[in-house]
């Protein structure tokens, strides 16, 4: 009779690991001995100990080809939060994520962890410390929020120690760091374009952004710890730089550290927020006609104009979090990667 054989705890799959998060969690993954398999529907780098899978994760047999004698699994992959497709959203986020669960329980895979997002309980309202007991969005900010919400409750409910099947989230908030494809470019797109001399509501809003890599930290402790009977099973975890930050500050250090001007006049949320809702409704209704894509949409605008910080208490009780770099040397090291974007090159 043959014998299966057990995957081993240190060979994993990465979906979604040629995105920004993705390739991030790789490089750490392989630097602690880990060997990894990417899934994505993209190749966008090469590295030793990594192997390609190229597919689409709607696809449940080019999945089980890349889980194959896995034990772990980083579920990181989502369409671009902007984009306005509800179809792809709730095709690769909500059905995608299904046909994820399956393929690992088919494949013998012990544990998965998903990214999810702190967003899945915002709704363009001030949340301060907020913890993780704090209800879903009832009224999600747009598809993308929508999706992760469907996303993270089939993935934590999912968890089964009868199937030897468990199940984390980790819930970062506003990444960045080297190799972004979203905030530093979408900010320096913006100041080119002079838009960015305005500070939207009176600039004392606190928010989170994390650094990637402690992002990466989160992340891994929370596979090393899950395990049978521990706390971490089907629950969903904050993770943050633990020091949330003045929205408007954030910006304007990024900026100036990019040789750009700080935002400097002041205009009411409510005022902005009103102009976001009808310049949104403008473009559906002219959809057919022309494509336009405004820099300050509302969920930017409710982004940029309220609290949203949120505490990781959680993840330093259960998994032993701290974040690895402040986010001083974290703003730092991020304004150095991006030469390119400096005013005047
Ligand atoms: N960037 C941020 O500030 C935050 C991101 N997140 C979550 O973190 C995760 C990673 O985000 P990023 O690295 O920023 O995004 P990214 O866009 O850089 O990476 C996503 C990756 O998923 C892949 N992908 C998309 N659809 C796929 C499909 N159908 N099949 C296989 N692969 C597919 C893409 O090719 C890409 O490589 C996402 O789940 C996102 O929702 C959560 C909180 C904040
Ligand atoms: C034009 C300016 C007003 C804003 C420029 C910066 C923004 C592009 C970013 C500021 C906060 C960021 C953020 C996300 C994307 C980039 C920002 C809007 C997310 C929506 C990414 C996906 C998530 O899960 C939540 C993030 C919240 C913060």
């Amino acid at each position: 009779m043959a014998t299966r054989v057990r995957p081993s705890s240190k060979r994993c799959a990465v979906i979604g690991g040629s995105g920004f998060l993705g390739r991030h969690l790789v490089e750490r993954l392989v630097d602690k001995g880990y060997s990894v398999a990417v899934f994505d529907i993209r190749q966008s780098y090469e590295l030793p100990g990594v192997t390609f899978h190229q597919g689409d994760l709607c696809d449940k047999q080019a999945l089980l080809t890349a889980l194959k004698d896995v034990s772990l699994v980083f579920h990181c992959a989502s369409p671009a939060p902007f984009s306005d497709d509800r179809a792809l959203f709730q095709r690769v986020n909500v059905e995608g994520t299904r046909t994820v669960i399956q393929a690992c329980q088919e494949a013998g895979v012990q544990k998965l962890v998903l990214t999810s997002s702190a967003s899945v309980v915002f709704e363009g309202t001030d949340i301060k410390n907020g913890k993780e007991d704090l209800p879903y969005a009832k009224k999600p900010i747009d598809y993308y929020t929508e999706t992760k919400i469907q996303q993270e409750k089939l993935v934590l409910e999912a968890c089964s120690k009868e199937k030897g099947f468990f199940t984390v989230a980790i819930r970062p908030h506003g990444i960045f760091g080297p190799r972004d494809p979203q905030l530093v470019p979408i900010l320096v797109d913006s100041a080119r374009q002079g838009k960015m001399k305005f500070i939207i509501g009176d600039g004392s809003n606190l928010v989170d952004f994390t650094f990637v890599e402690n992002v990466v930290h989160g992340h891994i402790l929370a596979a090393e710890h899950l395990k049978p009977d521990s706390p971490l099973c089907g629950k969903a975890y904050h993770i943050t730089n633990d020091e949330p930050i003045r929205f408007w500050d954030f910006m304007s250090q990024v900026l100036v550290g990019l040789g750009y001007d700080a935002p400097r006049y002041h205009l009411p949320y409510t005022l902005v927020y009103g102009i976001a809702l009808l310049l949104w409704l403008l473009t559906v209704l002219l959809r057919p006609l022309v494509t336009i894509k405004p820099t300050f949409t509302p969920m930017r605008v409710a982004l940029a104009g309220t609290y949203h910080y949120y505490s990781c208490a959680r993840a330093k009780q259960d998994m032993g979090y701290k974040p690895l770099v402040s986010l001083q040397e974290a703003i730092t090291r991020t304004v150095a990667s991006y030469p390119h974007l400096r005013k005047g090159s």
